[in-house]
């Protein structure tokens, strides 16, 4: 069997870690499965020209091996182009995009080292996964040093239309690297069909109607692969003792109370601001849940060196007293924020405790909250989803109550329906929802990934796109 080396900009950790993020928790549960290589940044940031020191370490079947990055790269590659560049445009916010080519020569750098480091490690029959928006040109970087081995591409984010990624100053070198994959993989059919359309209205190539694309005489398969969770191993947890107790403990903190929860890290693509005013609505328009309806969300901070990111933190502290000034009683509190990460196991408790699940990103990749709240649930008494339109996940779950986050009102009366909605209803929903939580789990996402990676033949791969 071949040996599976898996490229992410973020490695680790392998113990479960309340560090939020749902990239690494679906790695993790990949590798775990068939053992491999992780390859990525070791989150060590150095003084400035003294990167590249390789470390390793095994964490039972898998090998971690990881590079520092120094100071000019943390600000150019990853804070930088990464985060301040791609992350806003790929999620359709042009109006936080910094342009900076000092920035895109970081990150073209960045791609390259990691791909020299690599490249001397890789061994003949291996099998390449590079992920998300930090190696969009890892690839073709180790293409061009002789690298044949099947490569493989999986975005974590959405790909937007191309008239969103043509405002991106040099678009087309990044796009014609990705060509440099073997398999291009994304969350949704809407994303995979966006990349086809750049490929075809940019570049004059033509794509077969199953997503096969030709570059230079080779085949690049494209496709939407939607990434899943454990459904199994997250029940467990949301059915374990640790769960039951903090179940326990937010029933007794607010008896008789039903309680709407979010757990998202604070991100501006999360749509937090807009829920928030959305949950104040609905306490002015349905005052019957005054004293009852408490929103619950859990939102770590992330990406703190960003300007956007602090922004909104501020807002939410402001929002919650402003909600909570004008509506607490001395028995309830409307919202609660708690802003440090939470273990996954607490969260499948507080999930299952919470009569609603309110997942309203104004775009995300996929949202894998939205599957752990699902999974979650009890069978007999289950919670309803109020899902986004623009979150991955909503393509596979329509059976949740299906909103426009920037719609205050719409969210408002969807939170409001999803409190008095009766039993019947919500048993019938969830089970359609947990099937396909079950369906496309975290299994079903790296097996069809990789046996597609696996099905790209050795002859397709001589020619190169040129960079
Ligand atoms: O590593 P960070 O910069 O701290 O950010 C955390 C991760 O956020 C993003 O997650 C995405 O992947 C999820 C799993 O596929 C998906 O459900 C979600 O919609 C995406 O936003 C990011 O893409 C990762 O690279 C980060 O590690
Ligand atoms: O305090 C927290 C908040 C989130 N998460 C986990 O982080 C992941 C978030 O993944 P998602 O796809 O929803 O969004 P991302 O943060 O990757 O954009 C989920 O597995 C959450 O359970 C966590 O472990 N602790």
């Amino acid at each position: 069997m071949s040996r599976l080396v898996v490229v992410s900009n973020r490695v680790g950790p392998v113990r479960e870690s309340a560090k939020a993020g749902g990239l690494a928790v679906a790695i993790v549960d990949a590798l775990r499965a068939q053992g491999g290589v992780w390859y990525g940044w070791s989150g060590d940031v150095t003084p400035e020209g003294t990167h590249g020191m390789l470390k390793t370490e095994q964490a039972g079947r898998i090998s971690l091996m990881t590079l520092d990055i120094d100071q000019a790269d943390y600000e150019g590659y990853y804070a930088g182009f990464s985060n301040r560049t791609l992350w806003p445009i790929f999620h359709y916010r042009l109006d936080l995009a910094q342009f900076d080519r000092e920035l895109e020569k970081s990150y073209w750098t960045v791609n390259e080292r990691f791909a020299t480091r690599l490249y001397p490690m890789l061994q003949d029959d291996d099998v390449v996964w590079v992920h998300d928006y930090h190696f969009l040109a890892l690839g073709a970087k180790l293409r061009a040093m002789g690298a044949r081995q099947p490569i493989g591409f999986f975005l974590h984010i959405p790909f937007p239309v191309p008239e969103i990624i043509a405002a991106l100053p040099g678009h087309a070198a990044l796009v014609r690297a990705m060509l440099a994959y073997d398999v291009i993989g994304f969350q949704t059919k809407r994303d995979a069909r966006a990349f086809i359309r750049y490929f075809e209205e940019e570049f004059g190539g033509t794509a077969t109607a199953d997503g096969h694309l030709t570059v230079q005489g080779r085949t690049v398969r494209v496709g939407a692969f939607p990434i899943g969770i454990d459904a199994e191993t997250f029940r467990k947890f949301a059915m374990s003792p640790e769960a039951h107790r903090q179940g326990r403990r937010l029933k007794s903190s607010s008896e008789h109370r039903c309680h709407v929860i979010g757990v998202d890290r604070i991100d501006y693509t999360k749509g937090l601001v807009e829920r928030f005013r959305a949950f104040s609505r609905l306490l002015e328009h349905y005052p019957e849940n005054r004293g009852h309806v408490s929103l619950l969300q859990v939102a770590p901070a992330s990406r703190e060196d960003v300007d956007a990111y602090v922004d909104i933190r501020e807002e939410l502290e402001r929002i919650t007293g402003n909600v909570n000034g004008r509506f607490s009683d001395l028995h309830w509190t409307p919202i609660r924020l708690i802003t440090r990460p939470l273990q996954r196991r607490s969260l499948a408790g507080l999930y299952r405790a919470c009569q609603v699940g309110l997942v309203t990103p104004l775009r995300d990749g996929m949202n894998l909250v939205a599957k752990e709240y699902v999974a979650a649930q009890a069978e007999d008494d289950p919670g309803v989803l109020v899902l986004s339109r623009f979150a991955g996940a909503a393509e596979a779950l329509d059976a949740a109550l299906i909103v426009n986050p920037y719609d205050i009102d719409e969210t408002a009366e969807a939170i409001q329906r999803a409190v008095i909605m009766p039993l019947d209803e919500r048993q019938d929903r969830w089970r359609q929802l947990f099937d396909k939580v079950q369906t496309e789990d975290i299994r079903a996402w790296y097996s069809t990934f990789l046996s597609a990676l696996g099905a790209a033949g050795h002859d397709t791969r001589d020619a190169i796109p040129e960079l």
